[in-house]
């Protein structure tokens, strides 16, 4: 439906009329313009200085009366007098409350209503124009098998791939939620002539990720007119997005901050976020980074481990490490990681346990303490009299895991842009490739240090048997006796 409305205008409109819009809304712009920046064109539009600005000044550079946010209390106030959008989010349920679940709806209905041949559902808002701005973003989502390929080997890879499984599994069950509503099966649902295709769930998505902020005291929304800025981390941020006293979304030049007539006015989209997670969301990497950052590795149970079953049943963490590269050193942080390196021998166990309703559940104890929650393992290892041993054998898993994933970027080598693969989905693939290679590289490296280190203390020569205790006691004998 969308793509058909983008290809036949009535789902397009050009970001020139973007000005007249906001006035008609009462967004107020002082002293700054929205469009493509000369130039840099391939990033969209962007909010620009239409005069020198100055820092120091106070005024807000857009103001956007708070009705105009695109937010989930929004969303449930306009459901109170648009009765096919209360019928929604109330089919949703859950799911329907959550801020993800009522924007992406919202903009499907949004999208719905704009279609020539869809009469008496809806009720039209400013939004409703406003989505006809908005660009379609070329995620990894969007890419096509060939392009994805190019992932082979980068942590972006499964995550595309169980960002994909997600979104299929979120609209089949928008799909059975709302089938049963009249105009939604015969709008959407049709066997013969409905609207509705995945292809519309991956590009609300796509809108929602890119362009969602976090806004204080609103919670995660979409601001139509801020989220026309683009992305400039550290000193380069010309701009903060925040709320003022009565609840309008504000943009405020940075202090300090002059920006020449003709400048690009840009906001962070987050500093700290990795290279991953800013390809996934944004389908861009700054020409500036450097590093990868943040780079998530996906672990799984050994087969052969007795209390493989039961780990999987209570774990409550993310099955992996993240590595963080923290300017002069890479730190890696996992709860998931302890879980696998410990078995019965240790001191883990689990015992089934009768519920107050009859059922069954597991439930694991560190020798004899309940670990209710899996992520406070740590806290119990970091007490044993093994610990070293411990984080030795997560150094050497993850070890395998990062030999593991620099083998796979190896023997993929360096591929070519050949075929079908877009310019975009070769050039950040490529980017990616090389930032985390870089990141893996030197994790490898400290990864070693931490288990030379470990392997010369002296509960793991002892674990190892290399010190025997009589060697220690004649020792401890001869230094008693000097
Ligand atoms: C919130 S929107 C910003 C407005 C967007 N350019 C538009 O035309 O509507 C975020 C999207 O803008 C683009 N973008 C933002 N900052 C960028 C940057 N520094 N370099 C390249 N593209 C950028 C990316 O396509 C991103 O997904």
């Amino acid at each position: 439906m969308i793509r058909r409305g983008r290809t036949e205008g009535w789902l397009r409109e050009p970001i020139q009329g973007l000005h007249t819009w906001a006035s008609f809304h009462g967004v107020k712009f002082d002293g700054i313009k929205v469009g493509p920046l000369p130039g840099f064109e391939d990033r969209g539009s962007t909010v620009i200085a239409a005069r020198e600005l100055i820092g120091e000044k106070a005024e807000p550079l857009m103001t956007i009366p708070k009705e105009l946010i695109l937010s989930k209390q929004n969303i449930e106030l306009m459901a109170k007098s648009d009765q096919h959008l209360h019928e929604l989010l109330h089919a949703l349920d859950d799911f329907g409350r959550t801020t993800r679940g009522a924007v992406l709806t919202f903009l499907l209905f949004q999208a719905t209503i704009c279609c020539p041949g869809v009469k008496d559902v809806g009720v039209h808002t400013p939004l409703t124009e406003y989505i006809k701005y908005l660009p379609d973003e070329l995620l990894p989502t969007f890419w096509s098998e060939e392009e994805l390929e190019l992932l082979d080997g980068t942590t972006l890879r499964s995550a595309v791939r169980a960002k994909m499984n997600s979104l299929l599994r979120e609209f089949e069950a928008f799909r059975a939620a709302t089938e049963n509503i009249h105009w939604c099966a015969k709008l959407w649902w049709d066997e013969d002539d409905g609207m509705l295709t995945f292809d519309d769930w991956l590009r609300v998505d796509a809108m929602y990720r890119s362009r969602a902020l976090e806004f204080p005291g609103v919670g995660d929304a979409m601001v139509p007119c801020i989220d026309m800025a683009n992305h400039a981390s550290g000193d380069a941020t010309a701009a903060l997005y925040e709320t003022d006293d009565d609840g309008n979304a504000i943009l405020i030049l940075r202090h300090g901050k002059d920006i020449l007539e003709g400048g690009e006015i840009t906001i962070t989209y987050g500093d700290d976020k990795g290279a991953c997670e800013n390809i996934f969301s944004y389908g861009f990497l700054e020409d500036s980074m450097a590093s990868a950052r943040i780079m998530f590795l996906n672990l799984d149970i050994p087969d052969d481990d007795p209390l493989r079953p039961a780990k999987i049943y209570v774990c409550n963490t993310a099955p992996g490490f993240r590595l963080v590269d923290k300017n002069d050193s890479i730190e890696w942080e996992s709860d998931f990681v302890w879980l696998v390196v410990v078995n019965e021998e240790d001191g883990l166990d689990f015992k089934v346990r009768q519920t107050v309703d009859g059922g069954r559940e597991i439930q694991a104890f560190w020798k004899e303490s309940e670990l209710n929650d899996t992520s406070k393992i740590r806290t119990f290892l970091e007490q044993d009299p093994l610990w070293e041993v411990f984080q030795l054998r997560a150094v050497v898993l993850m070890q395998g895991r990062v030999d593991a994933q620099l083998a796979t970027l190896e023997t993929l080598g360096s591929p070519t842009q050949e075929g079908l693969i877009r310019e975009r989905p070769w050039r950040l693939a490529t980017q990616l490739r090389k930032l985390e290679r870089k990141m893996l590289e030197s994790t490898r490296t400290i990864l070693d240090k931490q288990r030379s280190a470990l392997l010369d203390t002296e509960t793991i020569q002892r674990y190892l048997g290399l010190i025997d205790d009589e060697d220690k006691d004649e020792e401890q004998v001869e230094e008693d006796f000097t």
